[in-house]
């Protein structure tokens, strides 16, 4: 192993072998966040008939620029007869273009002559205020491609064709492990040196979000017989195994030498802060199946940027969805200066759009205990090992998105 991993290089080993988890129909009601497994072909035009883009009234173009019999009355959700030559049908948004016309003027451009008369100004061109048949999807073609995320316009896609089910990828299967005899859970009174257990609900909620589905949020005492029981359970039970803490030096530190009595330890020690000690390899599941882990420092802030860094695509390769393997990157004018030392560091920054380029403001305290940065962080500002950021410097900042 090398001294220090370089990111990229713990991320490739990582990612290296990860299959893509099995295939799930599900209620399309219910498939929100879920990401699309296969392909989705049309199977009918959308919209299915040409349609009115207004209230109005539809007539050939011919017939414009004179007064006009309304001849039928046209709403959405209503079959519309064939047009009667020299005539025009009141028609409604979303109502079916009858056979016979070929434009739609707004109601507001034409005057009332009495109940059953309209006046038609000049110079209407067919095709005015049409929605044409299949201009949205045309049937055959792909509407929504595999690996897409089902979100609200997605949802909505598959709807108008009237899809109720659709191929999911099946969520993986993830228990987290907390770790450390300090930790107690809200609610409980805590005695001196005990802190509450903050890393268990930001994990799990940041894992649900990158498309995990969370088994399991179990805790480990500092032992080293309980974590080993707790991981192999962990395994036997899950697609992929996360812990928290314990990854360190320490005589406490008991989650590496677990992994490596019960499985293999692959990487260890990465070029980065926060985040140094974190470590990833492999526990026997179920079946004979080798089950990813990631032990994620304990230090809140390392554990939030390592599951972004390192979490996110690896569940996104899980549920191959191609969109979630990299988190967007823009350039953005440090706000700030600082000297960082040897390990490339993920600085949390809020990002203000007032200005091109925009500019990233770091939180004060850029330590890996302090939360508070990453409440306020909507970016993480990539600074090389050793550089001195002076205000201004163009960063590399990598957006903290959830699509
Ligand atoms: N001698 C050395 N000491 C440390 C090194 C080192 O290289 N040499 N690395 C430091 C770095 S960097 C990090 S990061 C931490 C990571 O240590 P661990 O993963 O072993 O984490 P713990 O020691 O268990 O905990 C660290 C810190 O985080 C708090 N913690 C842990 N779990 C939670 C939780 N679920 N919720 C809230 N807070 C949590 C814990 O109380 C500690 O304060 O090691 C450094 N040490
Ligand atoms: O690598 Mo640690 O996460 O700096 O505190």
């Amino acid at each position: 192993m090398p001294d220090l991993y370089p990111v990229e290089l713990a991320l490739e080993k990582m990612l290296e072998g990860v299959a893509p988890q099995g295939v799930e129909q599900c209620d399309l009601g219910l498939a929100a966040g879920r990401i699309l497994a296969d392909s989705m072909m049309a199977t009918m035009d959308v919209p299915a008939f040409d349609n009115s883009a207004m209230d109005g009234y539809a007539l050939h173009h011919i017939d414009a620029g004179k007064a006009l019999k309304v001849s039928q009355r046209i709403a959405a959700g209503v079959q519309a007869s064939a047009l009667q030559p020299g005539t025009c049908a009141r028609i409604f948004t979303g109502g079916q273009v009858p056979p016979g016309a070929d434009c739609v003027i707004a109601q507001e451009s034409t005057e009332s002559k009495g109940e059953d008369e309209v006046w038609i100004p000049e110079g209407l061109r067919a095709g005015n205020n049409i929605r044409p048949q299949g201009c949205d999807v045309r049937q055959g073609e792909v509407c929504l491609t595999a690996g897409s995320i089902l979100e609200a316009a997605a949802l909505g896609q598959l709807a108008s064709q009237g899809f109720t089910r659709v191929p999911v990828r099946i969520r993986p299967r993830l228990v987290l492990l907390t770790t450390g005899d300090e930790l107690i859970e809200p609610g409980k009174p805590l005695a001196p040196g005990q802190i509450y257990n903050s890393n268990q609900p930001m994990l799990c909620r940041l894992l649900e979000r990158f498309g995990a589905e969370v088994v399991g949020a179990w805790h480990a005492p500092d032992s080293y017989e309980k974590t080993c029981e707790l991981l192999q359970q962990a395994a036997l039970k899950s697609d992929l195994v996360v812990s928290t803490g314990g990854v360190s030096v320490g005589e406490e530190d008991h989650v590496k030498a677990a992994l490596q009595s019960l499985g293999s330890l692959e990487v260890w020690r990465l070029d980065l802060r926060p985040g140094k000690p974190l470590a990833y390899g492999h526990l026997p599941g179920s079946q004979q199946r080798s089950i990813p882990f990631v032990g994620l420092p304990g230090n809140p802030v390392s554990g939030y940027v390592g599951a972004w860094l390192f979490l996110r695509p690896l569940l996104a390769k899980m549920l191959a969805c191609p969109r979630r393997l990299e988190l967007p990157r823009i350039q953005a004018e440090a706000q700030f200066e600082a000297q960082n030392g040897p390990r490339r560091h993920y600085m949390r920054v809020r990002l203000n759009y007032q200005s091109s380029p925009p500019k990233a403001e770091a939180y004060l305290d850029q330590s890996s205990g302090v939360l508070s940065s990453c409440v306020q962080a909507d970016a993480l500002a990539c600074v090389p090992g050793d550089m001195r950021v002076s205000q201004g410097d163009l960063l590399d900042c990598f957006l903290l998105v959830h699509d």
